[in-house]
């Protein structure tokens, strides 16, 4: 039976036996959209649940399309009411003049008379699931509508109102279908609904979705086709909007934000926009100011203009960055401002009263202003929030810091971005214990590093330090500190062995000597990647942009959930590593599953010994070569039935059949 034409109450029970974990949801059947694998007769049919016993037996088991699970996953973490529809009115916050209203006006005119004879209506949000407009629909539809406020002023952001052809769709970044009881809510399950983003063909940036609403018993898949059309009609004429000097301007500002991996900001006479940096790591008012600034250069008398001017900002967050504005076109007639961003030179932001990072030592835990999340960063979870948090605090405080984690968690990363936050331009001194066979060399570095009172030094791999080692790099950091009062700020970094816990705090006793350590007041623990997957998302376009020189190349949803799935022993280091295989020799891609390497098709928890390894990758790439087939990929293999099955279970291969992708 297809999870679409459960009754809500059942639905409703089976989805919070899949998200519990307490099954696994068999994928997926083909949606309206005519995606998928499985059509509405296969959909008839009861596939076996993936864990014995999930369903009694004869009692058909819901088939959930993998996109809509997912999509219930994040309702999960942003904890929306799926009993209660609770829809924010923010019309206040939306800007009726939009170029895209305005682009978007004459295609949904067109829409709506084409839907005369239907009985759907047709939606129009902005890129943050704000409606901005809604048209048609026959009686039915417009009561449906009305009573659960999808109306011209309110948001349905997936994180508000749950799974919807609105917010998962951009959520997604594509086309989402979403019909009866795959919505999230139990008060939007009668509706089906089918929304695909609409992009800035200049910008590439999501500008908004067009969706089209029905009741869910009239769903069909020529929804799907329409809203492909209305949305590639709006882009038309979003182009068709541009002059030739806002073209030549918005040239100039995504050139800049390739040459950088900060914010960037374009304003012009007649349009403001920023790149995703701008958006993730600024709020609005930084955004205003920075634009307010922009605007006056290109207000200026011509005779006083200059093409670029530097100016230091303070941010909503205290922090300070340096603002680089320059004109584009010729002095005397500009026709835009590009605004670049980096921290600023030499200022620190106002350090929060003495506080221990963590709040493990120390007085009142105030505060500190701190950016929202660090530049070339990557995760916005909230244990790696509060790690770069802590190694921020503890970096302008100055204060002895150990960073304590598995290999490849982002340690150095951590203490060198917040380094270069902190104090931009001085220098980072890294000295890798595992490095140095001779300690008096070792010992003489550290000591030349420790004389640069304003940079920063790290010790790296404490663990492979002997008591003798860190009594003496302990008499080293102490005189650092009495000689001059304050010194550089020293980072030390733990490498703590993979797949175990991470010491939260130094512990006693038998513990290493680079751990019971008195130098480091304070402890800072990176959470390895498996237990923060939501960072997965952000890592992904991060790293990849890293990979691919300068090229396109990004990830398909079917590919980033494989990517989430992995347990990444490695952690961060790990996926950077997968990712930049799947990327070589590709300057534009959308990776697919079978891109990735077949260690991420594998959930396998032992170390396998390279024979193993190597049989493992040829099962994985024999099931991508037939599509998932077990009895294919068999023959290609030369292998019995029996066997492909047997290994398949032994490596925890996870290469799913087509039809259930
Ligand atoms: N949050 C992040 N965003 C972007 N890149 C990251 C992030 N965390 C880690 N990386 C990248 O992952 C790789 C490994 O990180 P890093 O060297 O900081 O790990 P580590 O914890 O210090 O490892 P080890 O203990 O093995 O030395 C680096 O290339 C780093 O740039």
């Amino acid at each position: 039976m297809d999870f679409r034409q459960f009754p809500e109450q059942a639905a409703m029970r089976a989805r919070e036996r899949m998200l519990s974990g307490a099954v696994e949801a068999p994928a997926a059947a083909r949606g309206p959209d005519g995606r998928g694998t499985a059509g509405p007769a296969a959909a008839a049919g009861s596939p076996a649940p993936a864990t014995p016993g999930a369903a009694a037996p004869g009692v058909p088991y819901p088939r959930v399309r993998e996109t809509v699970l997912t999509s219930w996953r994040r309702c999960r973490l942003h904890a929306v009411d799926a009993d209660r529809l609770h829809v924010p009115h923010v019309e206040q916050h939306i800007d009726w003049d939009s170029r895209f209203l305005a682009a978007a006006a004459p295609v949904l005119d067109h829409v709506e008379q084409l839907l005369a004879d239907c009985t759907a209506g047709v939606v129009l949000a902005d890129s943050e699931a704000r409606v901005l407009s809604r048209r048609g629909g026959d009686t039915a539809v417009v009561r449906l509508m009305d009573g659960v406020h999808l109306v011209p002023g309110s948001s349905y952001a997936e994180e508000a109102v749950g799974t919807n052809g609105i917010g998962t769709a951009l959520a997604e970044r594509r086309l989402s279908t979403v019909f009866g009881a795959e919505h999230f809510a139990g008060p939007l399950q009668r509706a089906a609904c089918a929304g695909i983003p609409v992009r800035n063909p200049l910008t590439g940036r999501q500008e908004g979705v067009v969706n089209l609403t029905c009741l869910r018993q009239d769903a069909s898949p020529l929804m799907a086709a329409v809203v492909r059309q209305a949305a590639a009609d709006i882009e038309e004429r979003l182009l068709d909007r541009y002059s030739g000097k806002e073209r030549a301007a918005l040239d100039a500002f995504l050139a800049a934000g390739r040459r950088t991996s900060g914010p960037v900001l374009l304003v012009t006479p007649t349009l403001r926009t920023a790149n995703t940096e701008a958006v993730r790591l600024l709020e609005p008012q930084d955004l205003r100011q920075a634009g307010a600034l922009a605007a006056d250069l290109l207000a200026a008398p011509a005779g006083s203009r200059r093409q670029r001017v530097d100016v230091t900002l303070r941010l909503a967050s205290g922090a300070d960055v340096r603002i680089r504005c320059t004109l584009v076109g010729p002095p005397d007639r500009p026709i835009g401002c590009v605004v670049g961003m980096t921290a600023a030179e030499g200022r620190e932001a106002p350090a929060a009263p003495d506080r221990a990072p963590g709040g493990r030592t120390g007085a009142q835990p105030t505060p500190a202003p701190l950016p929202a999340l660090l530049p070339g960063l990557a995760g916005r979870s909230p244990s790696w929030r509060s790690a770069s948090r802590d190694v921020v605090s503890a970096c302008r405080q100055r204060l002895p810091t150990r960073v304590v984690g598995e290999a490849g968690v982002g340690k150095l990363a951590l203490v060198r971005a917040a380094h270069h936050w902190v104090r931009p331009r001085k220098r980072l001194h890294v000295l890798d214990l595992t490095a140095h066979q001779d300690t008096a060399d070792l010992l003489a570095r550290a000591e030349e590093a420790l004389r640069d009172e304003d940079g920063t030094v790290v010790l790296q791999h404490l663990e492979a330090a002997n008591r003798e080692l860190m009594s003496c790099l302990e008499t080293l950091l102490a005189e650092a500190r009495r000689d001059r009062g304050t010194g550089p700020w020293v980072a030390g970094l733990y490498t703590a062995p993979g797949q175990g816990p991470v010491p939260a705090a130094a512990p006693t006793g038998a513990a290493p000597p680079a751990l019971d350590s008195a130098v480091f007041p304070c402890t800072v623990a990176v959470t390895p990647l498996r237990y923060r997957p939501e960072d997965i998302r952000d890592l992904v376009p991060a790293l990849l942009a890293r990979h691919s020189h300068g090229g396109t190349v990004s990830c398909t949803p079917a590919a980033m959930q494989v990517l989430t799935r992995c347990d990444w022993p490695g952690n961060v280091r790990h996926l950077s590593r997968v990712l930049q295989q799947a990327a070589r020799g590709r300057r534009q891609a959308d990776l697919q599953p079978h891109d990735l390497a077949p260690e991420c098709h594998s959930s396998c928890r032992r170390t396998l010994t390279p024979w193993e390894a190597a049989e493992r990758d040829a099962i994985v790439r024999a099931l991508h070569d037939a599509a998932g087939n077990r009895d294919a990929a068999a023959r290609q293999l030369g292998i019995s039935r029996a066997t492909i099955y047997r290994k398949i279970r032994l490596y925890g291969v996870t290469v799913a059949p087509a039809r259930a992708r």
